[in-house]
């Protein structure tokens, strides 16, 4: 099969079967896409650190996969038996928002599960993770903050009463750069933070926000490692050769951040909107303004059913708004409406979605949330708890709910399809300054 290039070269299409048979399961396709083959050689043939600038939904999680499995191409035996030494060779990926590392877990952990992959997920929503979980995990999925925090906590000492653990850890939170610095010097020569020897593979996902506030943790994580990596005791050490691998969808500093991770041109893949898998139309609509910033945003929620009707058209869509109390007026606001058309709904295509948006809405545990959905209209927003962010994503993938309005906590990476995608207003309230 052949395809053509960004520079309009034309190459052939990478082929699974180009993998060691145990790796093939890993994949639900037989062949790679265009940016995948293009990417192929310096992912699973090289060990170069990399930076990849490509549109969403380009199929860029797959070059991290390539590069995970060129990593743990080290235990195949030369008759293709994959002999995993767990936990020996582990890979780090590092991704802003907590619900796209839980969205990669998911996905991994059946993925890569099959290989006997262990994978171990450190968010502020998984349980607690101790010394033993991370030294037997081979992929270990976090947000910068996490990361930094939790091999600081590894350093607690148990007995310690609960309230001073809890003010300590808001403080490292604070200080975490310098203190995450001595302590992890101190962890390595020690043997408590033995797992950071361990490091083979870095995979930052999104690293456009790097420019965000939270990009400071990264940036510190990133660093440390680097400097670990050049310690003399770590010489015979994976970690010595760690490799780095950065993507994301809107880098225009491609340059930049390859000669932070030290990937060579031959690493620096970037690729234009013509990888889209679909072509992104983009409308903007102007509305006269209300007598303040408060009223105007109000007054956008009555255009938003209109729009709906005019653009999405029976199709999935998700409706970005600046905040979560916006996110929920919103969604009840487009709820009333359709729920005053009846059986004319427009968000309800059958009988059989009414009733899985029923029985879904039961076992809803905010009680907003709850009469929306049965309309077809949901939100998700930081303040919804696990469960009820978790069932109103399976809803919205699964098509019951065709309507989702959202805080950006759905921008960052989450993979949620949608056919039109409205934002509605392009300013936000921020805080620290006290003004939009
Ligand atoms: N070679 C392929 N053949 C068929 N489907 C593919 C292929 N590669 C990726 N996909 C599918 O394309 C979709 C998008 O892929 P993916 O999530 O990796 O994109 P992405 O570039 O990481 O997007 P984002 O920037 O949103 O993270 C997924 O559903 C994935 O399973």
């Amino acid at each position: 099969m052949a395809a053509m290039g960004p520079l309009g070269d034309s190459y052939a299409l990478r082929c699974v079967s180009d993998l060691p048979p145990p790796f093939r399961p890993v994949f639900g396709f037989r062949y790679f896409n265009s940016l995948q083959s293009e990417c192929f050689p310096v992912c699973f043939l090289s060990d170069v650190n990399m930076v990849v600038s490509a549109p969403t939904g380009s199929g860029k999680t797959v070059l991290f996969e390539l590069c995970i499995l060129r990593l743990l191409s080290r235990f195949l035996t030369t008759d293709w038996w994959f002999n995993l030494l767990k936990g020996t060779l582990k890979t780090i990926y590092i991704a802003p928002m907590k619900a796209l590392v839980q969205e990669k877990m998911r996905d991994w952990k059946v993925k890569l599960g099959s290989l006997g992959i262990n994978c171990l997920e450190m968010t502020g929503d998984s349980e607690f993770f101790n010394k033993k979980a991370i030294h037997d995990s081979d992929l270990i999925l976090t947000t910068p903050e996490v990361y930094v925090t939790t091999c600081f906590a590894s350093y607690y000492d148990l007995n310690k009463p609960l309230l001073l653990q809890t003010i300590s850890l808001f403080l490292l939170t604070n200080i975490c750069m310098q203190k995450f610095d001595s302590m992890s010097r101190h962890g390595v020569r020690d043997g408590g933070l033995g797992f950071f020897s361990d490091i083979a593979l870095v995979l930052i996902d999104e690293v456009h926000l790097l420019n965000d506030p939270r990009g400071a943790a990264l940036e510190a994580v990133v660093s440390r490692i680097k400097m670990l990596s050049r310690l003399g005791n770590m010489k015979s050490a994976p970690l010595a050769n760690v490799r780095f691998i950065a993507v994301s969808a809107t880098i225009s500093n491609a340059e930049d951040i390859a000669e932070w991770l030290l990937a060579p041109p031959e690493g620096i893949k970037r690729f234009g909107e013509e990888m889209r898998p679909v072509k992104l139309t983009t409308k903007v609509l102007g509305y006269a303004p209300a007598k303040n910033d408060f009223l105007f945003e109000r007054r956008l929620q009555s255009f938003i059913f209109d729009i709906l009707m005019q653009h999405s058209r029976g199709k999935s869509a998700l409706v970005f708004c600046s905040t979560r109390k916006g996110a929920q007026e919103a969604a009840q606001c487009l709820s009333q409406t359709a729920g005053s058309l009846g059986y004319s709904n427009p968000f309800m295509k059958s009988m059989q979605q009414y009733e899985h948006l029923r029985e879904a809405s039961l076992t809803c545990s905010d009680k907003q949330l709850q009469s929306c959905i049965v309309y077809g209209v949901g939100f998700h927003n930081g303040g919804l708890c696990l469960k009820d962010r978790s069932l109103v994503e399976g809803l919205f993938l699964k098509g019951d709910l065709q309507i989702l309005c959202t805080t950006n906590t759905l921008a960052h990476g989450i993979n949620l399809p949608a056919h039109t995608v409205v934002i509605k207003s392009t300013q936000f309230f921020n805080k620290e300054k006290g003004s939009y």
